[in-house]
């Protein structure tokens, strides 16, 4: 028996141990199934007939047992919903098995300066998130983070924007005039959206609907240029199924800080302005290269509409994840603890649209040295 299979075996009779007594009120339920290792997952097979229930419940309690038995050799990550795989086997009664997705090993923290984390992308064509996940902004287009104060949004949000404003163009909108903003002007870049009193020094005015006006229409010209773009695409492209870069233009980022400060105070008629518009940025934006990357304390709907949540590929919360704030971004985790990694900027993603990651897995951002 070589090693590799040695391995995977002693690794099987481990996870049966850990199953064992927890598994199962009747300890002869242990023969009712098998498990198979794969490289990117376990699959537990039951042996039919067996005499307990599998459902979503049964699912949930072998993922959770697993989760932190098998760190740090395997990272499991949470599937959105339970997975059924068909296995290939003439045996009826094991033709079909309960799938978890795991990564080997755990992901690492990139611990580097910009210039490497930009090397990183040249060579992928990714923005780089940890050693081993990147994000393919035009498969899973648009972000969303969030976390409460000092959880490490705004040290995350500048790290995108240096790689982002490298890739393309990018738009600072930042309520707080602060980390975003200081960062944009230093870069002399000059689309930045900032309360009107702290450009021009008159803190009496405050922040107040008009910053909101403000915001909404700079996200008009975005608009524009992506109705613009749509029609350049349309009428200069023969393919049926293409994007912005086939006419070599650059994608467009749009960074909106503390979204919710935004709102507060406005009356409706502009905040329906500004979502709606939002709206349709977010729902048509992709084809065009135009994509948003919004930060917040927490994703509620009365600020990030469903319709925008659910289009938005790259969800990230920092800080404490617990039942009660991980509700908003991601509502299919529910009570499902995640094994978190610590220290500062770390907390939980999930890539929709990029088929090589199946759920939600801890994170922590890279640190700029
Ligand atoms: N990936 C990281 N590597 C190293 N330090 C980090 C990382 N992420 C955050 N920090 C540090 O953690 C602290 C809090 O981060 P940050 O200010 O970004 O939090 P925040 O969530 O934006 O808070 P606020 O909402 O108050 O702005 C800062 O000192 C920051 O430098």
């Amino acid at each position: 028996m070589g090693f590799k299979q040695k391995k995977t075996n002693l690794m099987l009779e481990y996870i049966k141990d850990v199953l064992r007594y927890i598994l199962f009120s009747n300890s002869d339920q242990n023969a009712e199934y098998d498990l198979l290792l794969k490289d990117d997952g376990m699959i537990f097979v039951p042996i039919y007939p067996i005499t307990y229930v599998i459902d979503e419940a049964f699912y949930n309690k072998i993922f959770n047992v697993l989760n932190l038995a098998l760190t740090p050799e395997y990272t499991l990550i949470r599937p959105l919903t339970m997975q059924v795989v068909v296995l290939e086997t003439a045996n009826l009664s094991q033709e079909r098995g309960l799938f978890f997705p795991m990564r080997k090993g755990t992901a690492n923290r990139l611990n580097e300066t910009m210039e490497q984390i930009i090397q990183r992308f040249y060579q992928t064509g990714r923005i780089p998130i940890m050693d081993i996940i990147d994000w393919d902004f035009v498969k899973a287009p648009h972000a969303i983070i969030t976390g409460v104060s000092g959880s490490g949004k705004s040290y995350y949000m500048k790290v995108l924007f240096q790689i982002c404003s490298i890739i393309g163009n990018s738009i600072a909108i930042d309520p707080k005039g602060s980390d975003l903003a200081r960062l944009a002007h230093k870069q002399g870049n000059e689309d930045i959206v900032i309360p009107q009193f702290i450009s021009s020094g008159n803190g009496e005015q405050g922040i107040g609907g008009k910053f909101l006006q403000d915001v909404i229409k700079a996200l008009k010209n975005i608009e524009s240029i992506m109705y613009e773009r749509q029609s350049q695409i349309y009428q200069n492209s023969d393919k049926v199924s293409t994007d912005y870069r086939e006419l070599g233009f650059k994608p467009y980022f749009v960074f909106i800080d503390e979204l919710a400060a935004l709102l507060t105070g406005a009356n409706k008629a502009v905040k329906d302005d500004f979502q709606n518009t939002l709206t349709r940025l977010i729902v048509l934006g992709r084809e065009a290269g135009i994509y948003l990357i919004l930060a917040m304390q927490s994703a509620r709907a009365e600020y990030v509409p469903t319709i925008v949540r659910d289009s938005i590929s790259l969800r990230i919360q920092l800080g404490r994840i617990n039942s009660e704030n991980t509700r908003f971004l991601f509502p299919e985790l529910n009570e499902m603890p995640m094994v978190p990694m610590g220290g500062k900027g770390t907390g939980i993603i999930s890539i929709a649209g990029d088929s090589r990651y199946s759920g939600i897995e801890p994170i922590a951002t890279p640190t700029i040295i």
